[in-house]
């Protein structure tokens, strides 16, 4: 047996990282991730930036070759896939068209490749809203038309895995909506939909499970409801004509509270019912009651802040030159 040492003890620990990730020269941007998404499901993947999300991504569709470990989709790699769009369709790179080609080109180039029906072409353009412009250059798209043509593309082969990668990035409210409404929809139909979104708001909207990375490594992956309750403190709002009161009988109590600035005050790390206790046992008025649900970004906040690639930091003040 050969002697414990260090060296050995780091390459053997480099080897097990290896089984499952991908390394780019010294930094391991994806490190032993596991997890599963189901079909009917939209799941989220979240993470800070350079977290892996990408990277897993186009490990997925054999876009970059994982150092150890495996990506199965419906049991299969994606270079065992006969034809693969019938699978798995991606959006990986919103404009991954040629800029010279009509929409209804690139479309039409994308599925006789894949042996797909000419049909589909059609189908698709109808389905993303595309109808009228399909016989545009895609080089003229706006970003959120170049979103729309990607999932159409993605949509072709009628697959039951999709991966969309930030698609909702740079669109206007309206077009982030119908990603939303689209995305559902495609989950209702039974199709496995992951995607990766820096909008913590529309991925609460959007998501029913979460997959979140920080550092390549897996922090989460649990339903979206858990997920946000998960550590969060409890707060309440409170509306009341006696404000004065009520906020000096917590803090006869020692309970944290802030006065907000249309009036009301939020209790926070009390439940409703005790602050409704409280407010009652001396006969304070309250007119309004409310407990605040944490959001997915605090809890995201919470669970990531050590994991960050980049944390922002306020610019240093300018220094005054001195004269000489
Ligand atoms: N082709 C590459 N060559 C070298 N390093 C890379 C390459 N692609 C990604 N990386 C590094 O791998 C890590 C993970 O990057 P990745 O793009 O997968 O993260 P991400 O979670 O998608 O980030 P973002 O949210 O900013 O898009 C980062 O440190 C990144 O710099």
């Amino acid at each position: 047996m050969p002697a414990p040492g260090r060296a050995r003890d780091r390459s053997e620990e480099e080897g097990r990282r290896a089984e499952r990730g991908k390394r780019y020269g010294a930094s391991l941007a994806v490190d032993r991730l596991s997890f599963r998404a189901e079909p009917g499901r939209v799941t989220g993947f979240l993470g800070p930036n350079g977290a892996g999300k990408s990277t897993t991504m186009r490990a997925m569709v054999g876009l970059c070759r994982p150092d150890g470990g495996r990506v199965l989709l419906n049991g299969r790699r994606y270079g065992e896939l006969r034809e693969p769009l019938r699978t798995v369709g991606a959006m990986l790179e919103a404009r991954a068209a040629h800029p010279g080609r009509t929409a209804y080109h690139h479309l039409l180039c994308v599925a006789e490749s894949n042996r797909l029906p000419r049909r589909r072409v059609g189908e698709v353009l109808g389905r993303t809203g595309l109808d009228g412009v399909a016989g545009r250059r895609v080089g003229g798209f706006s970003l959120g038309m170049g979103q729309r043509l990607g999932i159409a593309t993605a949509l072709l082969g009628e697959p039951e895995i999709l991966l969309l990668d930030e698609p909702v990035n740079g669109l206007d409210p309206g077009g982030v909506r119908w990603i939303r409404m689209l995305v559902r929809e495609l989950a209702g139909e039974g199709r496995t939909v992951f995607l990766s979104s820096h909008l913590m708001s529309e991925m609460a909207r959007t998501a029913d499970r979460l997959v979140v990375v920080g550092r390549g490594r897996l922090l989460a992956d649990t339903d979206m409801d858990g997920f946000i309750e998960a550590d969060s403190v409890p707060k309440v709002r409170v509306r009341t004509p006696e404000r004065a009161r009520l906020v000096s009988l917590f803090s006869g109590k020692g309970i944290d509270f802030h006065e907000q600035a249309d009036g009301t005050v939020l209790v926070v790390g009390v439940d409703a019912a005790s602050v409704g206790r409280i407010a009652s046992a001396h006969g304070v008025t309250v007119h309004e009651l409310a407990v605040e649900r944490g959001s997915l970004e605090e809890a995201f906040m919470r669970l990531t802040a050590l994991d960050a690639e980049f944390t922002a930091e306020f610019p240093a003040e300018p220094r005054a030159e001195g004269g000489s």
